[in-house]
């Protein structure tokens, strides 16, 4: 897939998700801070999508024609088929005035007592992780998958998954129609 061609507009400046972009494309995104529209700690799929899409049409909007918007969203999603278990997901929109596209990065499970506590005292995953981690800015760097995988997994490469994915329809010719 060829992601050169087309420039970008993130609606963010958080470093992990400037360089999820920068791994997923290649290309240095025009960053602004833009609303998402939702709480500031999502607890649920569809709500972290929503966010997602609303900074990806708000930064698109910004910008101007030319570029794609792009929207990077975490939130929390209880499973209550399977596990009964909360994940932290982490979720990409892609959208350049026409077509809209998801991408969704791994979902990874979150301590269920962690998320009980974000609800019973209303602060954000970011508060419980730099707790843990005896850090500030944790949700710039590794993120919450970092601190649990021992850095395995940095929450800019899950996001940079989630960014090809929502790009792929846009970049790939596979998508293409051949009527
Ligand atoms: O600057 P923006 O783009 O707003 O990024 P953010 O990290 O503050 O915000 P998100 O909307 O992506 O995530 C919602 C909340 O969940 C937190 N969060 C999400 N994923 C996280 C991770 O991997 N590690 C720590 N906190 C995380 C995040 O810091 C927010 O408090």
């Amino acid at each position: 897939m060829d992601f050169s061609t087309l420039k970008y507009v993130l609606g963010t400046k958080n470093e992990a998700k400037v360089k999820a972009v920068r791994l997923a494309t290649g290309a240095d995104p025009l960053c602004m801070s833009v609303p998402s529209g939702i709480s500031d700690q999502p607890l649920s799929e569809e709500e972290t999508i929503r966010g997602a899409v609303n900074r990806a049409k708000a930064a698109l909007t910004e910008a101007g024609e030319g570029y794609i918007g792009l929207g990077l969203e975490g939130g929390l999603a209880y499973d209550d088929l399977f596990t009964q278990q909360w994940y932290l997901v982490s979720v990409c929109a892609a959208w350049d005035g026409t077509q809209l596209s998801l991408g969704k990065g791994l979902a990874f499970p979150m301590p269920n007592e962690a998320v009980e506590r974000i609800k019973r005292e209303d602060v954000e995953l970011r508060t419980v992780i730099d707790e843990w981690s005896g850090t500030t800015g944790s949700n710039h760097r590794g993120g919450a998958y970092g601190l649990i995988t021992g850095g395995r997994i940095q929450r800019a490469e899950v996001f940079r998954d989630a960014v090809i994915a929502a790009l792929a329809p846009f970049v790939s010719p596979f998508y293409r129609e051949t009527t």
